[in-house]
């Protein structure tokens, strides 16, 4: 079992990873509570609720709230029905809420148990490879059809238990999905590591290198959010990728594509806009390869208008005063945030359709 401690300003809390721990979350929990509310989806709950529950009934009273799996349940029509759930189960401000799922639950979760009776604690149990990142700095939120992530708070775990393995049951889709994400954080902070990761084959990814590299992706969002908890700075680099992902998720409509392949599609064009407004030389080649090689699915970029992107991209929470704000690296593990023209990005848009569709 490996633990990290993260430095938060309200409480530190480990992030704890290992094996069969959702047979063990009773002696995972510190403290006395009088109720437990486990929160997960209808997938994860044939795989994994009923361990949990036992585990947690040897000493607790327990609730569930399972929703429909899939991002559409992030919504405040979920929030309301999940806070319904909370006041029938009657917990109080002894109560603990635990988010048994991906990011998807993690985020819903996390944004009841920071508004329930103005805060309850909460535990996340991540159990895909993508909620590495999200189980992990405080950020909880429900999406709008608008943008994603716009009702939303942040609000720390009292801890997160990751058992390593629960990803064992993910589909492939899931696991394109997450390394999204790890290869952002290795982008952010690596550039061995990088490289490495461009060599990975999705589908014949070993359980020990999945392991190595939710571990490391880990410690570079723990290292960021621990420098800057409430995004002043530092932390916008996390949002590497995210201002054309987070436009795709809610043009094609909250779950017709997974966020982590939508960010892989984000920082592809993140590298374009980077050559282009920082002169910086980036692996672009190689990183193409990979996503082509993995089956991310870059071919429906042509289906997008560049136009109407740019305006999807004003809900990013990066954007302020209708100006939109990229993270750009000037070279892997040198990040910076940058005001990018309206014209400049609906031009470099255009060009990846074009070079993505072979024109
Ligand atoms: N708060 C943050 O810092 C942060 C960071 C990154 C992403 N996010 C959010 O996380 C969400 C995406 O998370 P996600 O990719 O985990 O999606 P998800 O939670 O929707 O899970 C993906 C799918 O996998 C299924 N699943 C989950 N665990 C499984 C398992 N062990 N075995 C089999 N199936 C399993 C789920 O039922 C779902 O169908 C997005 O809403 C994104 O915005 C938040
Ligand atoms: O933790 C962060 O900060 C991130 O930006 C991590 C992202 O991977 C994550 O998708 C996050 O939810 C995006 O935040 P948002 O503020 O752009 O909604
Ligand atoms: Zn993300």
């Amino acid at each position: 079992m490996v633990s990290v401690t993260i430095h938060a300003t309200t409480h530190d809390y480990d992030v704890v990873i290992g094996k069969d721990l959702r047979n063990k979350v009773t002696e995972l929990i510190d403290s006395d509570y009088t109720s437990i509310l486990v929160i997960t989806d209808d997938k994860v709950e044939t795989h994994y609720l009923n361990e949990v529950a036992s585990s947690l009934k040897e000493n607790f009273e327990v609730h569930t709230a399972i929703v429909p799996a899939g991002e559409s349940s992030k919504s405040m029509r979920m929030y309301e029905k999940v806070l319904d759930r909370c006041v029938e189960a009657r917990l109080d401000r002894q109560s603990l809420i635990i988010a048994l799922g991906g990011g998807m639950i993690g985020d819903l979760a996390g944004y009841v148990a920071s508004t329930y009776l103005r805060g309850v604690d909460y535990i996340q149990m991540p159990t895909t490879i993508l909620a590495h990142d999200s189980s992990v700095g405080g950020k909880v939120a429900i999406n709008h059809p608008n943008g994603k992530n716009l009702i939303g708070s942040f609000y720390n775990p009292t801890k997160v238990i990751y058992d390593i393995e629960t990803i064992d049951t993910l589909p492939e889709s899931e696991i394109r999905s997450g390394y999204g994400e790890v290869i952002k954080h290795a982008f952010l902070s690596d550039e061995g590591w990088s490289k490495t990761l461009l060599e990975v084959d999705i589908q014949r990814v070993t359980k020990e290198q999945l392991e190595t590299d939710l571990t490391r992706g880990i410690h570079v969002k723990a290292s960021i959010v621990e420098q800057d908890e409430r995004e002043t700075g530092l932390r916008k680099h996390l949002n590497l990728g995210h201002t054309l992902a987070h436009a795709i998720e809610a043009e094609l409509g909250y779950g017709e594509i997974t966020h982590g392949e939508a960010v892989a599609i984000g920082l592809l064009f993140m590298m374009k806009l980077s050559e282009e407004v920082v002169g910086a030389e980036l692996p672009v080649k190689e990183f193409t390869e990979w996503l082509k090689k993995n089956n991310y699915p870059l071919s429906l970029l042509s289906t997008l208008d560049s136009e109407h992107m740019v305006e999807r991209m004003l809900w990013d929470k990066k954007t302020v005063g209708q100006e939109i704000n990229f993270v750009l690296l000037k070279k892997i593990s040198d990040a910076c945030v940058l005001n990018v023209d309206k014209k400049e990005i609906v031009k470099q848009l255009n060009l990846l359709k074009a070079e993505v569709s072979g024109e």
